[in-house]
């Protein structure tokens, strides 16, 4: 094959399932582990999903960065089962670098672009209605409710919500959420074609004979086994939970990947390639 007709079967290798998913919402946590990849790169993934006449919506992470800033501020970070327990002045920080730095750089790069893309939290038009997750991680909120007609609305007009995970609850107090699991309700709540989880990992991995493995699937109940062993922990804790809430609630498809690697997103969506681990549960089991 010459280096002209590869080129071009990339292409047509993509044409199927350009015509597939057009339309259809995909939801793309981008988490905080990964922007330490190829961000720009990221941002023109999703950039081409969207020219693609998929339907995106952006809700990212950050946990790296708030605990940088709290380290600069010398406030202690605390994690119980992949969770940050959040104090109100932990909050201030968690709000300051989610809602503030992190959302408005992605923002800045669709912009960059010439993509409209417009930048909130979980707050703004009430979007994520949440309760909090247990007293012992104080300001943790779990999401009850999506409310997603400004998501609707913002997607019929063809632009990019990117969405940073805080919530509010129905006395107007701001709760800190996991990415993942704001990802995995947004995604469920839309009904989304897809939801993938960009991270820092090629995917869940176990420990077998031949040494540490990624599995290319997982089913609900192969998560358990590995749940028992010990096999996931911390921010994978919440990753594994959000992918079954999502799959229950009626998102199609989910996948975990790394997003530190070059174009994984594109690869994933447009290509035979099977990369990362899809879990299995719902409609594709
Ligand atoms: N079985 C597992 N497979 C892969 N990663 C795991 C597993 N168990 C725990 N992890 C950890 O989960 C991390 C990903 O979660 P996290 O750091 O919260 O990423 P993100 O910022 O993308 O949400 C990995 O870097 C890894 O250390
Ligand atoms: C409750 C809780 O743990 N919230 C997370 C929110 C950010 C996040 O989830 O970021 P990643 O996706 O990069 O891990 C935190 O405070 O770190």
């Amino acid at each position: 094959m010459t280096e002209w007709t590869a080129k071009a079967s990339v292409l047509i290798e993509a044409l199927p399932y350009i015509k597939r998913f057009a339309g259809k919402t995909m939801v793309i946590k981008y988490g905080g582990s990964a922007m330490g990849g190829p961000f720009e790169q990221v941002i023109l993934d999703i950039i081409w999903l969207k020219q693609a006449g998929i339907r995106p919506v952006v809700v990212h992470g950050g946990g790296k960065e708030i605990s940088a800033m709290l380290n600069r501020l010398q406030i202690e970070s605390k994690f119980v089962d992949g969770l940050r327990v959040t104090d109100s002045e932990t909050m201030n920080v968690v709000e300051m670098v989610l809602g503030g730095s992190v959302n408005k750089r992605i923002a800045a790069t669709f912009h960059k672009h010439g993509v409209p893309a417009v930048g909130l939290t979980g707050v703004d038009g009430g979007l994520l209605r949440v309760k909090q997750k247990r007293a012992e991680l104080g300001l943790v909120g779990e999401v009850v409710e999506v409310s997603h007609s400004l998501l609707d609305q913002m997607l019929n007009a063809s632009v990019v919500p990117i969405i940073a995970p805080i919530g509010v609850d129905d006395n107007g107090v701001r709760y800190n959420v996991n990415a993942d699991s704001a990802a995995g309700a947004i995604a469920g709540a839309l009904q989304a074609e897809k939801l993938v989880l960009l991270t820092d990992v090629p995917g869940i991995m176990c420990e077998t004979q031949d040494g540490k493995q990624v599995l290319n699937q997982i089913t609900p109940a192969g998560i358990q086994q590995l749940m028992e062993e010990g096999q996931i922990t911390g921010g994978m804790v919440p990753k594994v939970e959000a992918c079954l809430q999502a799959l229950a609630a009626g998102a199609k498809h989910v996948h975990i990947l790394n997003g530190e690697e070059p174009h994984a997103l594109l690869l994933e969506v447009f290509t035979d390639q099977g990369i990362g681990t899809m879990v299995i549960g719902g409609e594709s089991a």
